[in-house]
Parts: structure tokens; sequence; C-alpha cells
């Protein structure tokens, strides 16, 4: 058991998948945790369920219409909690002073500047949004180093290189002896399907992930595998690797989270159910460890582990976006912001499923003359890229 004080913990994107496994296991250890603040962008009601099970200092939404709404809610609950609205308040309950860690789970490119603020105010960063890594990695990392900050991956897969890394893991793989990072991919619900099915799948079908309960934006990522695309480029920067030293290993069980592969043909694996609140658990702990909440991993139970290649031909957004860290500067914005815009008509209905990947690749096709070394040239590609993507929908809209 920890001497420690206990520490104040804002959950940035609080209402989703990520932010209530962190819940739970913030409430699993009430002598360690308290919330500091929690968000969300639109779900006022269960912000509200939230504010009256964690009692947090303060609650962000994004309109001041619904940050009215939960202030009067909560007055009328004898419940003193602070309410604040918009974007600006997001960075604001990411780097106050009294703040320890930060939970950056807020989805896609709203997510960065309240992580990068928790990561230039020194903070310990739990970081599960990727989209802030893939759009500045660079930028992220050198706010990390300069602020003093510890950075804990929390996505399954970097969280399980993390654990299979010496402690000290910057200045290139070769450094301390890692030849290859093996990063495991599940292939998603159309893993065995042919490219005409995959050309007529729904949303639901594409949110339905075999493995794991999560958001429809990453769900719809690890079908079409982008999300291994932007892992790809998120283990890149968290571990100083190159691209050419990352291989994409699909292993359907997903089981074993990820691996590293040292020089002397060692190859270190972390294991375990499929269940976020297990990195989550660590990244609030590190360097000890919690109770997730998760059980040990029934060996007999999972019975056999497969790997297999991925098939770009059928998914290419994985050698997109190997590719478009290859090309470097604002290209990983530009692809994330280009998907993030084609998975948004997808899941409205508006766009086919193997349109996604084109819309992608056409707006990385197009001259972009800016570079991403300022925030706000990063902010600038990503509204460039936003832009072309919509005018691409319209070369493949379904209505
Ligand atoms: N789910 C998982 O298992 C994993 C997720 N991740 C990453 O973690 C992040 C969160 O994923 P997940 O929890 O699945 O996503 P969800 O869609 O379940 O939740 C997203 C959260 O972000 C909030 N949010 C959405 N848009 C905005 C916005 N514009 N401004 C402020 N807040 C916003 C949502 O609020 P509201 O409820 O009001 O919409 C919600 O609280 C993603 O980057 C994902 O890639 C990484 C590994 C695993
Ligand atoms: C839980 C998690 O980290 C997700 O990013 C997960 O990896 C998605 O699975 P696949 O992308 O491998 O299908
Ligand atoms: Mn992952």
């Amino acid at each position: 058991m920890s001497a420690l004080p206990r520490q104040w913990v804002t959950v940035l994107g609080s209402t989703g998948s990520i932010g209530v496994s962190t819940l739970d296991v913030i409430a699993r250890h009430p002598e360690r945790y308290r919330v500091y603040a929690l968000t969300a962008h639109t779900s006022k009601e269960a912000l509200l369920d939230q504010c009256l099970a964690h009692h947090p200092q303060v609650a962000v939404l994004d309109s001041d219409a619904d940050a009215e709404w939960l202030r009067r809610a909560l007055e009328g609950a004898g419940q003193s909690t602070a309410v604040r609205a918009g974007h600006e308040a997001l960075c604001q309950v990411a780097r106050e002073a009294c703040v320890d860690a930060v939970m950056a789970a807020i989805v896609g490119a709203a997510g960065l500047m309240p992580a990068l603020a928790a990561a230039e105010a020194g903070k310990r960063v739990l970081l599960a949004n990727k989209e802030a890594l893939v759009m500045s990695g660079a930028l992220f990392m050198q706010a990390v180093e300069r602020a003093g900050a510890t950075l804990l991956p929390i996505d399954s897969e970097h969280n399980a290189i993390y654990q299979c890394l010496p402690a000290v893991h910057r200045g290139g793989l070769e450094r301390y002896g890692v030849r290859q990072l093996l990063l495991t991919a599940s292939g998603g619900p159309f893993r065995t399907w042919g490219a005409e099915e995959i050309a007529k799948v729904t949303p639901d079908q594409a949110c339905a992930h075999p493995n794991w309960s999560m958001g429809r934006k990453i769900s719809v990522d690890s079908a079409t595998l982008m999300n291994k695309g932007l892992e790809l480029i998120e283990a890149c920067w968290l571990f100083d690797a190159t691209p050419e030293q990352i291989q994409v290993v699909v292993h359907p069980q997903s089981v074993i989270h990820s691996m590293a592969a040292y020089t002397d043909g060692s190859v270190i694996a972390q294991l375990g159910n499929p269940d976020m609140r297990t990195p989550i658990a660590y990244g609030l702990a590190w360097p000890e460890r919690i109770d997730a909440g998760v059980e040990t991993l029934d060996l007999f139970q999972v019975a056999r582990l497969d790997f297999e290649a991925p098939d770009e031909a059928r998914f290419p957004c994985l050698r997109l976006a190997r590719e478009a860290m290859q090309t470097g500067g604002a290209a990983p914005a530009i692809l994330n912001a280009a998907n993030e815009i084609a998975v948004e008509a997808f899941l409205a209905g508006t766009l086919g499923f193997e349109a996604i990947a084109k819309v992608v690749a056409q707006v990385l096709a197009l001259p972009y003359a800016g570079n991403a070394d300022t925030i706000e040239n990063v902010l600038a590609a990503d509204q460039w890229a936003r832009q072309q993507a919509v005018e691409q929908l319209g070369r493949h809209s379904r209505s």
C-alpha cells in the first residue's frame, strides 16, 4: 500500500469508453486517487451521473447552455462542483497546479491541445488520445521533455511495449539492444472477409470489434486498420523508432498486446485479457502495480495464439499511415484529419467503408506547402486537410 498523499486526477473525455474504465479503476482506490475534473463534449446526463458518483472539483462541457444545465442540476443535488464550458476550460483543468495526473481520453484532434497543456505543465500524462502524437509527435515529445512531464502510454499496444522495454528508452532502439517492435493487430471484424463484402459493410458491423469494446471512431479505425497505422506512428514517437523498425503482426485473439524483439533473439511480450483497465491501472500507479479489476489470463481457455501478416491490399490504410510517417512534416496530421472526416461520413451513412481509404489517399496526394514545426502549423494542416477531405467526400458520397 502506498504511503503517498492522494493524487488529483483530471479525466479528459470521462464519458467515453476509456473515461468510464478510468473512473472504474480510480473508484477501486479511493485511498490513492481523487478526481479533480471530469469532462465531456455533449453527454451532459452521463457527466451529471459521474459528478454525483465521483464528486470532482470541476466539470467541463462544450456549450454554455449544457454547462448551465449541469450547474443547475448539481446545485439541485446540493453538490458544489464548478462547471465550465469550452475548449480553453479543457486545457485549464489539464494544467491546473494541483493536478497530478491527466488521463487524455478525448477522441480525435479535439484532444490535442488539452493533452499538450498537460504535458507542458509537467503532469503525469496518461495518453490514450493517439491522435495527439500522430498530429504533432515531435512537438509533443519536446514539450514532455522540456516540462519534465511523465508520459505513460495507455493505448494497449504501446503500454505493452513500454512494459517490455528497459525503463530508459530514448535515443533509438539500438541503444538498448532492441531490434524491432512487434505491434499486434486484431485484424478487426473484417479480417477474413473478401474485398467485395467489405465494400458493403454498415457502421454497426464496422463497430462490432471482435475483442474490444470501444468508442465508434476507434472501432472504425480498427476495422480499416487505420488504427494500426496511427499506432505505428504513435510508436515511432514514443519509442524513438523508425517505421521500418515496427512490424505489424495480426494476432486475432488480442491476448498478446505487443512485443519487443531484442538483438540477442529474445522476444518479450506483454499478455493479458483484452480490458483497458489493465493499461489504465498501470499508468495511474506506475511504477507500482494496483488491482485493475481484471482477471488473470486463463491460458487454458485461450488455448491457442495465431499470427498472420496484414493484408494491405484489402486494408490500404495501414500503408497510407506508414507512408505518411516516412514522408514526415505535416503528412501524418493530414492523414489523421482526412481520416476523421471520412470516418465521420461513414458513421453518418453518407460514405462507403472502402471509400475511407480513398478519401485519405486523395487528400494525401494533394500538394501542401505547410509544415508541422509549430503547433499553429499543425492546426493549419489539420484544417486544410479537413476542407480537402470534405471536397473529396462529394466524389464518393452515397446520397
Ligand atoms: N476505447 C479504447 O479501448 C481505446 C481508445 N483509445 C483512444 O482513446 C481515445 C478515446 O477513445 P474512446 O474512449 O474509445 O472514445 P469515445 O468516443 O468512447 O469517448 C470520447 C470522449 O471524448 C469526448 N469528446 C468527443 N469529442 C470531443 C470534443 N470535440 N471536445 C471535447 N471532448 C470530446 C466525448 O464526450 P461525449 O460523451 O460528450 O461525446 C467522450 O467523453 C481515442 O483517441 C482512442 O483512439 C486508445 C486505445 C484503446
Ligand atoms: C484496445 C486498443 O488499444 C485498441 O487500439 C485496439 O488495439 C484495437 O484493436 P485493433 O486495432 O488491433 O483491432
Ligand atoms: Mn491500441
